[in-house]
């Protein structure tokens, strides 16, 4: 079961950081160019995963406008919820990724709509967690009105370690165009951010999805109850407690969803 996750993932065991760079940022340039749209559009949160997505796309644009002579851009978004306690680290991210274009959306007042509806049409109050779950659906919203506007495709940061456990929104962050870190673990995707020089503070930042109003900058790995260093070791082929491998298993299982298209009478995956 471990090898078939592994695989179905398409996690390497080891991986030689300048020449994965190269492949992720080659699979963004041919993917930009067969689409015929005009660049890409990410939201950056200062954590590890949205600094690597968006650099390696500011990478590829540059090198396509050279190579073509055409005008592609990358767009970054910061999409704070009012005012986002770790300003600093998204300040230093986008330092880091130097986006040729840098817009601002707050969602609170969407997502404050949206709950204020849902209040009045039941009645009942949304808890935190569906709050959260509203947040990363209204930053999907936000990239796909500037993916319209600008003619621009819309970035997704999933890797491995956060699609072994399904850790993402359904047609939230899981709402996107493509995904250039995929296959990836948490410990590779450092290794990239290494081999391009980012400040330390970027990716040795603790992973928070931050999406709580009443846990601000909550771990994930408290959420998730297993640490990105076993489901690493899990991804890399590694012995790690079995105990620890069953919970990941499972958890896999039960998120197959996520991870697949909508279920039609014609898909069979989950009669298995
Ligand atoms: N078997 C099944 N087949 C088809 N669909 C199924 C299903 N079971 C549930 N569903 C549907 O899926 C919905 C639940 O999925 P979803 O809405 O995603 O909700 P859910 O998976 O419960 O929550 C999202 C999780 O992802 C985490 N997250 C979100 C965003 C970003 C990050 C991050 O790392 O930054 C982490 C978040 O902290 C939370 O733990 C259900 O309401 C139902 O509509
Ligand atoms: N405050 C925010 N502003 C802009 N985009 C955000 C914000 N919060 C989340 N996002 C988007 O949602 C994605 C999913 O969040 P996630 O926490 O998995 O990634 P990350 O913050 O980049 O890295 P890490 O997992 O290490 O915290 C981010 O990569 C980013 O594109
Ligand atoms: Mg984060």
């Amino acid at each position: 079961m471990q090898q078939q996750i592994i695989d179905d993932l398409h996690v390497k065991q080891q991986i030689e950081p300048a020449g994965e760079l190269r492949f992720r940022i080659d699979f963004l340039k041919q993917y930009l160019l067969y689409s015929g749209m005009s660049g890409f559009v990410l939201g950056i949160s200062g954590g590890q995963d949205s600094s690597l997505a968006g650099r390696l796309c500011q990478l590829a644009v540059e090198e396509l406008r050279t190579e073509t002579g055409n005008e592609y851009v990358f767009i970054a978004l910061r999409l704070p919820y009012g005012e986002q306690k770790d300003e600093e680290d998204a300040q230093r991210s986008l330092n880091f990724i130097q986006p040729d274009k840098a817009y601002t959306v707050n969602i609170k007042p969407a997502v404050d709509a949206a709950v204020e509806s849902f209040r009045e049409a039941t009645g009942l109050e949304m808890t935190d967690f569906n709050k959260g779950n509203q947040k990363a659906q209204e930053r999907m919203t936000v990239h796909y009105r500037f993916a319209n506007a600008f003619r621009v495709l819309v970035v997704g940061t999933d890797h491995a370690a956060e699609a072994l456990p399904g850790f993402f929104t359904k047609y939230g962050d899981g709402g996107v165009d493509l995904t250039p870190l995929s296959g990836l673990t948490k410990e590779q995707g450092r290794a990239l951010l290494k081999q391009l020089h980012a400040p330390e503070r970027i990716y040795m930042k603790p992973p928070t999805a931050d999406l709580l109003d009443e846990k601000p900058g909550q771990l994930d790995e408290d959420e998730l109850g297993t640490s990105y260093q076993m489901m690493d070791g899990f991804l890399t082929g590694q012995s790690i407690p079995e105990d620890v491998a069953n919970r990941i298993i499972h958890r896999y299982q039960v998120t197959e969803h996520k991870r697949r298209l909508p279920v039609t009478p014609f898909d069979t995956w989950w009669k298995k």
